[in-house]
């Protein structure tokens, strides 16, 4: 067991995907994974191991914001020998172009978050990328399955209710698509620690429109981003 997880040596697999809430997670694996089994239940921050077309696939809540997905990551990573994280959210798009429930792929994760400052002492603003395996796999899935996905750059938020939306309209003049809370952490810890990550997300709100979804749909419908996750992380 790891301080946050409760699996023991060997129960994760080397490909995981991370959605924010776990009972998310639960709804992946009983969906989608052959014999899947939950290694972990500690802080209720769910976690399962099964098999996806034959190859062993955990899913893993990492809950909300970038001081908990980091811990999540990290330990995933270091403690269970986690190469491939797949990070599937949902997100607010920023864009007048997006609609809900369309499905994008962040190649690179601005943020506000002050985490990245400290590590660099505040001289470097790095720039938190996915990686390029992953994200050219992910494309060439969603084209053959036929679905319409978006590459572009995110920002990954701390506080989810924001008091200067006029940050949003900026951020969106420069191409900015969509808003949600993880992808600029869980890009740095990989990097950092030399595991390969990827963040897919799914319209769950319109930030220009007001339009959104039930919290059950957060949890049970999002199915295109997980099945190019799926396909993207056994490729
Ligand atoms: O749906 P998840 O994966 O939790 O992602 C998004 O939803 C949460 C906010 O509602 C934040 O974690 C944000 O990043
Ligand atoms: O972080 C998030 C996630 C979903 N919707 C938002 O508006 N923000």
């Amino acid at each position: 067991m790891s301080t946050h997880i409760g699996a023991k040596p060997g129960e994760i697999a080397e490909r995981v995907l991370m959605p924010g809430d776990p009972l998310r997670a639960k709804w992946i694996a009983e969906t989608y994974l052959e014999g899947a089994q939950c290694y972990s239940t500690v802080r209720g921050m769910l976690g399962f191991t099964g098999r996806w077309n034959g190859v062993d696939v955990s899913v893993q809540g990492s809950g909300m914001g970038m001081p908990s997905a980091s811990i999540y990551a990290h330990e995933l990573v270091n403690e269970y020998g986690v190469k491939s994280l797949i990070r599937v959210g949902s997100c607010g798009a920023l864009t007048e172009d997006l609609r809900l429930r369309d499905v994008v792929a962040a190649i690179g994760s601005s943020t506000d978050s002050n985490m990245n400052r400290m590590r660099f002492d505040g001289l470097i603003d790095y720039a938190p990328v996915a990686d390029f395996g992953l994200l050219r796999t992910s494309v060439e899935v969603a084209e053959r399955r036929g679905i319409t996905m978006r590459v572009g750059p995110i920002l990954a938020a701390d506080a989810f209710y924001t008091d200067r939306p006029d940050l949003y309209d900026t951020l969106a003049d420069y191409g900015v698509l969509a808003v949600e809370m993880e992808s600029a952490a869980l890009y740095t810890i990989a990097a950092r620690f030399k595991a390969r990550a990827l963040t897919i997300l799914t319209v769950s709100d319109h930030i220009r429109t007001g339009e959104k979804t039930t919290s059950q749909e957060r949890e049970q419908t999002f199915s295109q981003m997980v099945e190019i996750a799926l396909d993207t992380i056994i490729a």
